[in-house]
């Protein structure tokens, strides 16, 4: 069991975590497969195909409808144009600005460490109100790894103080690259569980599950001290 002495790191995954950005992505999608002269893919289609980053997204997108995958690159370059200033529909998940809050009075270094790449991540950061709250921000792009390989999070755990190779620390996700990230790690998993997960959620390797961010600074609490 690991107790956090000091307040532990905290760190969140992004999309379909603290945001709920599948309307901006689905909507960058669709003008790229229109531009094509492609039929455009329903919202629950694309929101199914986030998780894992661009590639993997573009390879669903590409499987979905049949496009020549010798195409993807041009595809992806058209959709990061986009992607970089996608914001306008992308809401914050209830109840999350006054979670974080208490958090970092609480005196926990908070981070992010997300699969979308780096560009993107800090617009939408910036447009929501919360990039301040963000000790350490790791990005899709920001190394060759990307979730759920643990690289990325033990990054983001040392950028905030903890030692990267046995952190105390805390990782809060919704899909099973975070469930599968944080156990590689190993640190405790909080599953958000209204996210864009496509697993059962009795598959997936967690600490405790979430829907209502209300009950976040008690949970933490509860895990840091265990
Ligand atoms: O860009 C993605 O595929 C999703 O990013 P996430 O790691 O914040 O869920």
């Amino acid at each position: 069991m690991s107790v956090c002495l000091a307040p532990c790191p905290v760190v969140f995954d992004l999309d379909g975590t603290l945001i709920d950005s599948a309307p901006d992505i689905h909507a960058c999608v669709n003008a790229v497969l229109r531009e094509n002269g492609i039929a455009p893919l329903g919202l629950d289609r694309v929101r199914s195909f986030i998780g894992g980053g661009v590639e993997l997204l573009w390879s669903r997108v590409i499987a979905a409808t049949g496009i020549d995958p010798a195409a993807q690159r041009d595809l992806v370059a058209s959709f990061m144009t986009r992607y970089h200033r996608a914001t306008g529909l992308t809401r914050l998940y209830p109840g999350v600005p006054e979670a974080l809050g208490v958090l970092a009075d609480r005196g926990y270094p908070m981070g992010i460490c997300t699969n979308k790449p780096m560009g993107p991540t800090q617009a939408v950061l910036d447009h929501v109100g919360i990039a301040h709250l963000f000790g350490a921000v790791i990005g899709g792009d920001s190394m060759p790894q990307k979730k759920p390989d643990p690289a990325p999070l033990r990054a983001a755990f040392g950028a905030l103080g903890a030692d990267p190779a046995a952190p105390r620390a805390i990782f809060v996700g919704d899909s099973e690259f975070d469930a599968t990230c944080a156990a590689a790690v190993p640190v405790p998993f909080l599953l958000f569980s209204r996210g864009y997960r496509r697993s059962r959620l009795e598959d997936l390797t967690r600490r405790a599950t979430f829907d209502d961010f209300a009950a976040l600074p008690g949970l933490v609490e509860s895990v840091a001290m265990a």
